[in-house]
């Protein structure tokens, strides 16, 4: 459903992503996991042409979307929640999730996204800034779902944000993940949390997948080695 091949990025002369590829099916969840500064974010901004990609390939059911722009690659079905969010912190709950939102909806909230996120609800008059970390990502997740992607990049959702969030987070991904038969592609450093909600798990490392295994079959002892080396 979502294929990457042979894809490579980087900054001026540094390569940092290297030859990735990548299958994920519909609805599944992988998790990539890798310590600070082995590229994961560049990754995921490679793959919404954040960043320009050197070689290879990003198809969603089978439409290319290499030298698209970034808003016709979130038109063609992918969304981002950024590492830090990134949310609007002078505009409203409300007007942070309409950012989102295709000009059919007339500015509507789906009562499915308030369902998912009651506190969104709740706060939707709210500045965003004035909302705490967890509440804070719940809005770039609803923000995010708002453009009805069919697949959903999350970079290290869980940064600094207290446990009992980290589980509502789970549960509304897993969730959305059933209602809409979405894909999902999460970054993390936090085991515990991609353990609850992965089908598959990749450890990136200097740019490159060295690890690969389903839930069932995975070792979370390599997994964690490669988190603290
Ligand atoms: N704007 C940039 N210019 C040059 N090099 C960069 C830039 N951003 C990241 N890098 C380098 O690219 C490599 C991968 O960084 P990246 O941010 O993708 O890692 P990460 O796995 O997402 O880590 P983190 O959890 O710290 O965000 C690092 O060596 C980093 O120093």
């Amino acid at each position: 459903m979502f294929n990457v091949t042979s894809l490579a990025s980087g900054y001026g002369q540094s390569e940092v992503i290297h030859d990735i590829n990548l299958k994920v099916d519909k609805q599944e969840i992988v998790a990539v996991m890798g310590r600070n500064g082995m590229g994961k974010t560049t990754l995921f901004k490679t793959l919404m042409g954040i960043l320009p990609m050197r070689h290879g390939s990003i198809t969603v059911d089978g439409r290319e979307l290499a030298g698209m722009e970034s808003h016709q690659r979130v038109a063609s079905g992918v969304a981002y929640v950024p590492q830090g969010r990134m949310i609007f912190p002078g505009m409203t709950v409300l007007e942070n999730i309409q950012t989102g939102l295709p000009a059919s909806a007339n500015g509507k909230v789906p009562d499915e996204l308030y369902a998912l996120f009651p506190v969104l609800f709740d706060m939707r008059s709210r500045r965003g800034g004035n909302l705490s970390g967890g509440q804070q990502q719940q809005l770039a997740i609803a923000r995010a779902l708002a453009t009805n992607p069919k697949v959903l990049l999350l970079d290290e959702p869980t940064e600094g944000i207290q446990p009992s969030i980290i589980k509502d987070i789970a549960k509304s991904l897993k969730e959305i993940r059933k209602l809409r038969q979405l894909t999902i592609i999460v970054s993390e450093q936090v085991l515990s949390f991609t353990l609850d909600i992965a089908d598959r798990f990749l450890v990136i490392d200097k740019g490159r997948f060295v690890y690969e295994d389903q839930r069932a079959n995975v070792d979370a002892a390599t997994i964690s080695r490669y988190l603290s080396v």
